[in-house]
């Protein structure tokens, strides 16, 4: 049977990025999705966004809703001091087992720990599960009308970055964080991965 997505891009990765290189797999990928096949990854240009607010926040737990391929998972795990922690939740199983293997090619398994599960049911697991109460980062970038409720579960103290704000967009997310006394938000101006439509991230710091 054909090949699926998700296959054809870690294919991509093996073939032209080199183990252990993360710089060539996150290069990899973005060739593969510009001149090949798009792929709903952050992207190049949102990335250097994302990369700039892991500077800045230069986190020691960050949780990441929705691996897909791994893409995002292996530009923040990059940036982070080897005792850090990336924990990135993917309830597909199929997307899951090709997430490990981008994030192994890129050398960053020991920074990332990949659970498969939906956010909805993980997150009030996270606590006794992982013994972290508290995100220092959570990249939100799975289904769009998870954000809000997802985000309700989490108001413990971290900033949320969220991915396509305006495309597909999640207007109900972003019209709580803009207008919630709980955070002060902030949007990035940019464009959907590998195209000209307008997107965007939306920085919110939750203030308790
Ligand atoms: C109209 C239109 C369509 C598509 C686009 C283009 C476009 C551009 C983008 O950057 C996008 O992020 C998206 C997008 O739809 N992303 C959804 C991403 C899901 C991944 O996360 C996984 N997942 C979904 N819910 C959960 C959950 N609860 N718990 C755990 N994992 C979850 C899924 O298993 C997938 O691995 C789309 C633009 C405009
Ligand atoms: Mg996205």
């Amino acid at each position: 049977t054909r090949s699926t997505r998700p296959q054809r891009l870690l294919a991509a990765v093996q073939k032209n990025a080199t183990r252990g290189d993360p710089r060539s797999v996150v290069k990899a990928i973005d060739e593969f999705c510009r001149y090949t096949e798009w792929a709903m990854n952050v992207g190049d240009e949102k990335g250097c966004i994302l990369d700039s607010v892991v500077s800045e926040v230069n986190p020691a737990t960050v949780l990441e809703l929705g691996t897909y391929c791994g893409y995002s998972t292996v530009r923040i795990a990059t940036l982070l001091p080897p005792d850090a922690k990336l924990i990135t939740l993917e309830f597909n199983p199929d997307f899951a087992v090709i997430a490990r293997q981008v994030i192994a090619w890129a050398g960053q398994e020991e920074k990332v720990h990949l659970v498969e599960g939906s956010s909805g049911d993980l997150i009030p697991k996270m606590k006794e599960q992982f013994g972290v109460k508290s995100f220092d980062l959570v990249f939100l970038d799975h289904w769009k009308d998870r954000y809000l409720p997802d985000a309700k579960l989490m108001e413990a103290g971290s900033v949320l970055l969220a991915d396509n704000v305006i495309c597909p967009g999640s207007p109900d997310y972003l019209d709580y964080v803009r207008n919630s006394p709980k955070y002060r938000s902030q949007y990035f101006k940019s464009h959907l991965e590998y195209t000209k439509v307008e997107d965007g991230l939306e920085k919110s710091v939750f203030l308790g």
